[in-house]
């Protein structure tokens, strides 16, 4: 159980330095690529995320660790169960793991990660030859994985447009297989920069591959000794950019970020830019400042970028600014259906987030600023942390869950404190 936090900020302006911790994404692929690399590889900076907190638990110890059903743990030397709780990487990107390993285990994770779907990556990996199977629901976690894959084909074809975890947990397996992996990627690929960053970070650990139209292909080969180093994590610099834009005054410094980052969501710094938020790379990081500019960009196109929705709906709704967004399709399969949270959500300020035909637009017509206002956070980290900037116009917003931040940004209301919101009990 976790308790709510009543968030207030007294004045509205924002200024500090903020140490984020690392990418959750980069670094749940630095660990199974160090697994996979039996200590050639090392990951640098491990993130405090808790989706890489547990699924580095899993991969060094091998051990079940407790999700949020606080199951009794089953462990004995032919099947382990391993609960990774509502971490969506760990899950995929075991999922393939397993299938490699001289052991069979249980897969599972938290009540929602049963309802994420999985089978996409499951009908791949049982075409190359791995034995999975279903404990509960066809095409949803809990699996039961065999382990010991037998390679029957190098060829397989995998539907882009609903998860690029999906590609990316075979990508990180495909060196260590026998006969190297061909992925023939099947429509639109969403999330594009997730697939672009394990291929740089194989590539750095000494993995080679060739992208040649909707193919991506990887020969057996071996890893090289190396380090790889886990950036601060620009999802969660998101948050800081919407603090930047609701305040009248901001100079925030996020330290450790550069110019060029693995991490598609950097771009938050040229969506930013909309809203008058200017980003200087200097002195070991990025320096926010805030511009007084008219907001002239209708179209936000997200589809590259699905982590930072609700960062930029929440901002265009605060500001009254009536935008579109596209790109939106997956949100639905991810923590919470964030598309339905975030209309709930934004109801309670008037705002209205309409959905037509794969587009979504804001009606702020009905919009006003409530002197106190709850929020639901659905599980959802990135509900908590897309909202808590509200808490420059609102006096007092109460949040659920606080703890929910965890998942990827354990300090966050730590952080707030350093730069002067107040987080109280409710
Ligand atoms: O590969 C990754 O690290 C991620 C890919 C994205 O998921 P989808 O590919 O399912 O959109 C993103 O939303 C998630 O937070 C992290
Ligand atoms: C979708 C997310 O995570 P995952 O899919 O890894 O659970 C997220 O962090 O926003």
């Amino acid at each position: 159980m976790s308790a709510n936090i009543l968030l207030s900020k007294p004045g509205k302006t924002a200024n500090g330095t903020v140490n984020l911790t690392g990418s959750k994404s980069e670094c749940n692929r630095a660990l199974v690529i160090e697994a996979l690399s039996n200590g050639k590889v090392k990951v640098q900076n491990v993130s405090d995320a808790a989706d890489a907190v547990t699924l580095s638990k899993v991969l060094s110890y091998k051990l079940q660790v407790a999700g949020d059903t606080e199951e009794p743990t089953t462990h004995n030397t032919q099947l382990t169960t391993v609960n990774i709780g509502p971490a969506g990487t760990a899950m995929r990107f075991l999922t393939a793991y397993y299938t490699l390993q001289p052991e069979e285990v249980i897969l599972t994770g938290s009540a929602r990660m049963k309802q994420r779907p999985i089978g996409i990556l499951v009908d791949a990996l049982r075409e190359l030859g791995a034995e999975i199977d279903y404990v509960e629901n066809e095409g949803f976690p809990p699996i039961h994985i065999k382990g010991n894959l037998e390679q029957k084909t190098n060829s397989v074809s995998i539907k882009g447009s609903i998860s690029s975890q999906y590609i990316t947990a075979l990508l990180l397996i495909a060196a260590k297989l026998p006969q190297g992996l061909d992925l023939h990627i099947d429509g639109d690929l969403t999330s594009r920069p997730y697939v672009e960053m394990t291929l740089a970070m194989l590539e750095q650990a000494g993995i080679k591959h060739n992208w040649e139209g909707n193919v991506i292909s990887i020969a057996h080969q071996e890893f090289k000794e190396t380090a790889l180093p886990v950036e601060p994590d620009w999802s969660a610099a998101s948050y800081w950019f919407s603090i930047a834009a609701l305040a009248d005054e901001a100079e925030l410094f996020l330290t450790g970020l550069t110019a060029y980052s693995l991490q598609g969501d950097s771009v938050i710094t040229e969506i930013m830019a909309n809203f008058g938020i200017t980003s200087q790379f200097k002195d070991g990081g990025v320096l926010l400042k805030k511009e007084a500019k008219p907001i002239s960009k209708k179209l936000f196109d997200l589809k590259k970028c699905p982590d930072l929705a609700q960062t930029v709906i929440v901002v265009c709704a605060a500001l009254g600014h009536e935008a579109t967004f596209t790109g939106l399709e997956t949100l639905k399969i991810k923590e919470t259906d964030r598309v339905a949270a975030l209309q709930n959500e934004l109801a309670k300020m008037g705002v209205k987030l309409i959905e037509d035909n794969e587009t979504y637009t804001l009606d702020c017509g009905g919009k006003f600023i409530p002197e106190r206002m709850f929020i639901k956070t659905y599980d959802d980290h990135r509900m908590a942390m897309a909202f808590a900037p509200l808490a420059l116009l609102i006096p007092e917003l109460e949040i659920e869950d606080a703890q929910v931040v965890e998942k990827s940004y354990p300090a966050f209301w730590t952080d707030l404190e350093k730069v002067g919101f107040k987080v109280e009990a409710p």
